[in-house]
């Protein structure tokens, strides 16, 4: 089992890419099935869950070409969903990641019927698909739950439809988008996600020939085609490693820049980090956020869907709490269990006070190096946030978690000046 060693003390300064988004690509390539010809994606990071999707579409009948690229350019990954033969996505590859759901609206649109394993939940929380079934049955599929399994089929195209989601739901919102772009007629989604992945999932397959209209509002207008072309898409910069990388930089006090980044996708992010007292700079595609060797001041957030701040960075900002000058309160809004971290930044001496979804945390002036357990992805990132300041050595084990969702992140960091590196047993 693989683990990352941290010695903390070191300000991270530089320059550091970054990848393509994780959140963007897997919906992408699941909506490659609903093309007639292959379709090509750039840009698609070295992580874990991709190659999960990879092997789900592989096993549907799917070609998958992959040309490894560089770390520069990304890999480019081509799906070509001719060849597709199964409508069945097993429980083996989607209790490993959540997001294998994504193909049940394709499959059923493309295909006439789809049978996806329920996805279960995680560790972050129960995680239901009640949304994404209510979604399709609004236009016209007959579903059923079944031995563990999402039976899904329609008599005749799909015809579109209102629906509006009793909750935001990201997936849920590409899952019934996925399946519009081939119904007959209109469908208008209303309390849709509003997440830029939903946006770059929405150009891509504008760019195939779906024709949607307002994706990134809360009210998405798909109006149905017969098909859609192949064609090629570049994914998405991941606003999430973004912020991770300047939170470190802003708990290390130290001078960051991040190149081939979209700046607008992060607004909450970067406001929160100026009120911890980072100067921050936008150049285009770059971001440089600057501590100037101070300390950084704790700030209060509430998790919340977009344009708000992201769930994904909540176990971020309490690691960067947990060592800022004053008490910072964090209220997670989204998922129920999502503050698994704080026992193990406990463990590094964080003084962090949980009632219910409210997290309170009173900076302290070091965190100690110790063993810790990461528990899923974001808390991963927060342990080694936390790591990056500790006195001494931090050693984190389960670091599976890290590699569904971060390319390279122990080069990344080093890069920029850290001392962590990946270890075997
Ligand atoms: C692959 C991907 O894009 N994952 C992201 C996606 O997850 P995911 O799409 O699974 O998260 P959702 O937006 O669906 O979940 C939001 C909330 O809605 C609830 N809910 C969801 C669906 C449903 O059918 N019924 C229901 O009640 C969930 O329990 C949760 O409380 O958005 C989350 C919230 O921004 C992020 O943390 C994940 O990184
Ligand atoms: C929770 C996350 O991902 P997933 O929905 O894939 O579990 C995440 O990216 O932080």
């Amino acid at each position: 089992m693989q683990k990352i060693v941290v010695e903390g003390g070191a300000a991270l300064n530089g320059e550091v890419q970054i990848s393509g988004a994780k959140n963007a690509v897997l919906p992408i390539l699941c909506a490659t099935l609903l093309a007639d010809a292959p379709v090509a994606i750039t840009n698609v990071p070295h992580l874990h869950d991709v190659v999960t999707t990879a092997k789900l579409l592989a096993e549907l009948g799917a070609g998958i070409t992959i040309d490894e690229g560089t770390i520069a350019k990304g890999s480019a990954i081509t799906v070509d969903p001719t060849t597709v033969h199964s409508q069945v996505a097993p429980y083996e590859l989607v209790k490993t990641m959540r997001a294998s759901v994504l193909v049940l609206g394709p499959l059923l649109a493309k295909y006439g019927s789809a049978e996806v394993s329920l996805p279960g939940g995680c560790a972050i929380g129960s995680r239901p698909v009640d949304q994404h079934i209510k979604g399709l049955q609004a236009l016209g599929a007959e579903i059923t739950v079944e031995n563990g399994y999402i039976k899904a089929h329609r008599n005749g195209r799909l015809k579109g439809a209102r629906f509006v989601f009793d909750v935001v739901s990201v997936t849920g919102t590409e899952n019934v988008l996925m399946a519009a772009v081939l119904a007959e007629g209109t469908s208008v989604l209303e309390n849709a996600a509003m997440e830029p992945e939903v946006v770059d999932l929405a150009d891509c397959l504008n760019a195939l020939g779906a024709n949607i209209e307002h994706a990134g509002s809360g009210r998405i207008v798909v109006h149905g085609v017969e098909r859609l072309h192949g064609g090629t898409h570049d994914v998405l910069p991941d606003r999430i490693e973004t912020g991770t990388f300047l939170v470190a930089a802003a708990m290390t006090g130290g001078r960051v820049t991040v190149r081939r980044a979209r700046p607008d996708t992060l607004d909450a992010v970067l406001d929160k980090l100026r009120d911890a007292g980072a100067e921050i700079s936008v150049d285009g595609d770059r971001i440089t956020l600057d501590m100037h060797g101070r300390r950084p001041r704790a700030v209060d957030l509430t998790t919340a869907p977009h344009p708000a701040f992201p769930t994904d960075m909540q176990a971020q900002f309490m690691a960067l709490n947990s060592i800022a000058e004053g008490v910072g309160v964090i209220n997670e809004t989204i998922f129920e269990n999502r503050f698994m971290h704080v026992q193990e930044l406990q463990r590094l001496g964080a003084d962090i006070r949980v009632e219910g979804h409210t997290a309170i945390v009173r900076g302290v002036e070091r965190l100690s190096g110790a063993p810790v357990m990461a528990t899923d992805l974001r808390a991963s990132a927060s342990l080694i946030l936390a790591g990056l300041v500790a006195n001494g050595t931090t050693t984190i084990d389960r670091i599976y978690h890290l590699d569904r969702g971060y390319e390279n992140i122990e080069e990344k960091l080093s890069a920029l000046g850290a001392n962590i590196r990946r270890i075997s047993g």
